[in-house]
């Protein structure tokens, strides 16, 4: 079956093409469904269609160490390629493992090799976005992606937005206008076709199941947290006072299905650099969680904004988060937000107004009411606190309470603990900040994972009562 036309023919004879009335999973009716699944039963199809596809791929000059298909349809015909082509193949797991070594990626690979996807069908672009984000977040380019099939509805725009080039074999009005010339639909067909397809063009949508939000970047960070915990049965927020950037990219890939939040301090890492910042941002896309800078910023509006958005660390362009000190006055809040508003991705920040350590001059009653007060009118920007005690009844303020340990009352520096309970139950506390007692811990997963499980039963046994 060399001849595509031959191909597509036999594509509806085998009815991966059906024309009629079909509700989609999104409850609109669509004259065509298409169906490449059923292609695994033909192996002489499957394999045309394999062959189709590495014939543009040599057209194009793509050039590519390792293939991913996207699961499942493209997996076999990305497996024929590998093989009889000699590549290499990659296999993104839809889910991460909760035992082993819980990748996400399987196969062999280097930091930078180049991946190309394989997909079946396009549609708005968004699994083949998936699939770039997760091999993205282990240090892997994702350039080009193949699909067979393009519905042509701004799936190949959609992909472009990421920095994604589509090759296609076949489109739908190539399909349409084979099939009418071979008999097999009426022109009138092939016309309603076409006019769905020209009133159902896509953007990229948010994906489901919480692992990826390609619109994450539009969701207010409140509302992301209030899913992330409902999603990822989490409200723990892992501190990575680690000094190596490199260290944390490998941490988070293995602790991402359990924190809600990561929070670094940029200024102790030896080895930042913008392209680590950005692949550890991906992971955070990937696993669903928030970056928060424990920045703790504190000067005169002008400074901040500078802090904020130049120098070596442009901490705006990352953090969906940043801890701020109010000491200088609300001026510093209004400089902050200020600085994010040309930055298409939701920014906030947490006030600090109770800090763990002994003695901190934080904890008088004045100041913390002046912080609430700041909290409330700016409260777009400030999503809720770094504290040590609930401090409103509005539940929309976010109370995160670092100062957490299951053995240990505090350090030889001040540092002051309480056990999650205690933060959780007698604190009113809605997100753990827990640093040493994992990564000071001989096997920090499985020490994240207890800190995720108590804090999110305490949470939950409240919320029940
Ligand atoms: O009041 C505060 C405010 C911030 N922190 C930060 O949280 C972590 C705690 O680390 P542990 O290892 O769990 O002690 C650290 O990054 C602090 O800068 C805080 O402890 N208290």
């Amino acid at each position: 079956m060399n001849n595509l036309e031959d191909l597509v023919v036999k594509l509806f004879d085998i009815e991966a093409f059906k024309f009629g009335s079909f509700k989609l999973k999104s409850g609109i009716q669509s004259p065509i469904y298409i169906d490449l699944r059923v292609i695994i039963s033909y192996p002489d199809i499957l394999r045309s269609v394999a062959v189709h596809m590495n014939e543009i791929l040599q057209r194009s000059n793509v050039t590519y160490d390792s293939i991913c298909g996207v699961p499942y349809t493209a997996l076999p015909i990305a497996s024929i390629i590998c093989v009889d082509y000699k590549k290499p193949m990659l296999i993104r797991r839809k889910e991460t493992k909760n035992y082993g070594t819980k990748k996400l990626i399987e196969g062999k690979f280097n930091q930078n090799d180049r991946c190309l996807i394989i997909e079946d069908i396009v549609t708005s672009g968004s699994s083949v976005i998936e699939t770039a984000d997760s091999l993205r977040a282990e240090g892997i380019q994702v350039t080009d992606a193949i699909v067979f099939f393009d519905r042509q509805q701004n799936g190949d725009n959609n992909l472009k937005e990421k920095n994604i080039r589509l090759l296609r074999v076949l489109t739908i009005t190539q399909v349409l206008e084979c099939l009418v010339k071979n008999k097999r639909i009426t022109q009138e067909v092939s016309n309603d076709v076409q006019e769905f397809i020209r009133q159902n063009q896509t953007e990229l949508p948010a994906l489901k199941n919480g692992i990826i939000e390609m619109k994450s970047s539009s969701i207010p960070i409140r509302q992301r947290f209030q899913t992330i915990r409902e999603e990822k049965k989490t409200n723990l927020c892992l501190c990575a006072d680690l000094t190596s950037l490199d260290e944390i990219i490998e941490l988070s890939k293995q602790v991402g299905p359990n924190i809600c939040m990561l929070k670094i301090h940029c200024d102790i890492l030896n080895d930042f650099s913008m392209e680590k910042i950005q692949q550890l941002k991906n992971i955070s896309r990937t696993f669903n969680f928030l970056l928060l800078e424990d920045r703790k910023f504190a000067d005169i509006g002008n400074t901040v904004q500078l802090q904020y958005t130049k120098g070596l660390f442009q901490i705006a362009t990352w953090a969906d988060l940043v801890t701020v000190h109010v000491l200088p006055g609300e001026g510093i809040v209004q400089a902050l937000e200020q600085s994010v508003q040309s930055i298409d991705e939701p920014r906030g920040c947490l006030l600090i107004a109770q800090m763990s350590s002994k003695g901190a001059l934080t904890n008088n009653e004045d100041y913390v009411k002046g912080v609430i007060k700041c909290t409330e009118k700016y409260s777009d920007y400030v999503i809720g606190f770094i504290s040590q005690s609930r401090l409103t009844t509005d539940n929309k303020f976010i109370h995160c309470t670092p100062g957490i340990h299951l053995n240990n009352t505090g350090d030889q520096l001040g540092q002051q603990y309480v056990t999650p309970r205690q933060a959780i139950d007698g604190r009113g506390a809605d997100i753990l900040i827990v640093g040493r007692a994992i990564t000071d811990s001989i096997n920090r997963i499985k020490t994240c994972e207890e800190y995720q499980q108590e804090g999110y039963n305490v949470y939950e046994q409240l919320r029940n009562i």
